[in-house]
């Protein structure tokens, strides 16, 4: 059933989850999940509260143990702790925020280049993923955060410039006048952006989204959905958790369904829409809206 609807853009498997069961105790939390994201491909992960999804992020980060099955990222097992995630070019923003309130926008950014240091460029000779705005200029920050002696000493070019990176991917998402604020201090939606810019400082190839849309309103869902296009098309591979469903049809090239642990559903938007055991499993409620 995986990779069946993959569209003629996708480029080479990313992600590839087979015959996937966690258990914690006696609950099967996920039993017998196969799923595929390849490159350039926006993949879906729906269900009702508590189907797995996010048991199926753990697993892909390491941080759960597949009681069965196995998780490769770009064909080789995936990272079994979070230091592996970075090197493997594997990013992943959380359910909340995780963002630390006491720092500034660009040192929460800086926080997700850190990690990357060294690794972020070894993740293959497709290089890096960055998604900057169609015509930003990328010669002028309005909001770089250093002084002008910082300026001078790290030239924008200098990809392995730590600050450089980050003020790049907040400008990406048009957040580069924020970089100096205490990040509490920005409205939620802006909260949400710095948090997608940690993530993507980190230039994956496999990027996990969990709710990227929860809290947000009709514009800001909007641009999300441009930027996540953006992302894939410079062909990283996106998964994302949500509960959005209108926003998850509107913008994946595939949706899968989870229930009580298993795939009931996998396929193009249109037909997952239309699957009865879609519907049964949100309780009879049309998959139009929240
Ligand atoms: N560490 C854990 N220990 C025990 N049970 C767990 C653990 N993590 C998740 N579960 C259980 O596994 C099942 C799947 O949980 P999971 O969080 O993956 O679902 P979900 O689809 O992400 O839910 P939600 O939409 O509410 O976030 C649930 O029954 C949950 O209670």
């Amino acid at each position: 059933m995986p990779g069946q609807e993959t569209p003629a853009h996708a480029g080479a498997m990313r992600l590839q989850v087979r015959g996937l069961t966690v258990r914690f105790g006696g609950l099967a939390a996920l039993t017998d999940v196969d799923l595929d994201v390849a490159d350039g491909q926006v993949v879906g992960l729906i269900g009702p509260n508590g189907a797995g999804k996010t048991t199926v992020f753990n697993a892909v980060c390491g941080l759960v143990r597949p009681t069965a099955g196995t998780v490769t990222v770009a064909g080789r097992p995936a990272p079994r702790t979070p230091s592996g995630l970075a090197p493997a070019g594997v990013a992943r923003t959380l359910q909340g925020l995780g963002l630390f309130p006491g720092l500034t926008v660009l040192e929460n950014v800086e926080v997700g280049a850190l990690a990357t240091r060294g690794g972020a460029h070894a993740h293959g000779p497709d290089g890096p993923a960055r998604a900057p705005r169609s015509g930003a200029a990328r010669t002028a920050d309005p909001g770089d955060a250093r002084t002008a002696d910082q300026r001078d000493a790290r030239t924008p070019d200098r990809r392995d410039d730590t600050a450089g990176r980050a003020l790049r991917a907040l400008a990406d998402l048009d957040l580069a006048d924020r970089a100096a604020l205490p990040v509490g201090a920005l409205p939620y939606p802006e909260q949400k952006r710095v948090a997608l810019a940690r993530a993507l400082v980190a230039e994956p190839r496999l990027l996990l989204l969990d709710e990227p849309a929860g809290g947000l309103g009709a514009a800001d869902i909007a641009e999300l959905d441009a930027t996540v296009r953006r992302v894939a098309a410079t062909g990283c591979a996106v998964l994302l958790v949500e509960h959005h469903v209108d926003f998850v049809m509107e913008l994946c090239d595939r949706v899968v369904v989870l229930d009580f642990g298993r795939v009931i559903a996998d396929g193009r938007p249109d037909a997952v829409r239309r699957d009865p055991a879609v519907t049964a499993a949100y309780l009879g409620i049309e998959v139009t809206a929240r």
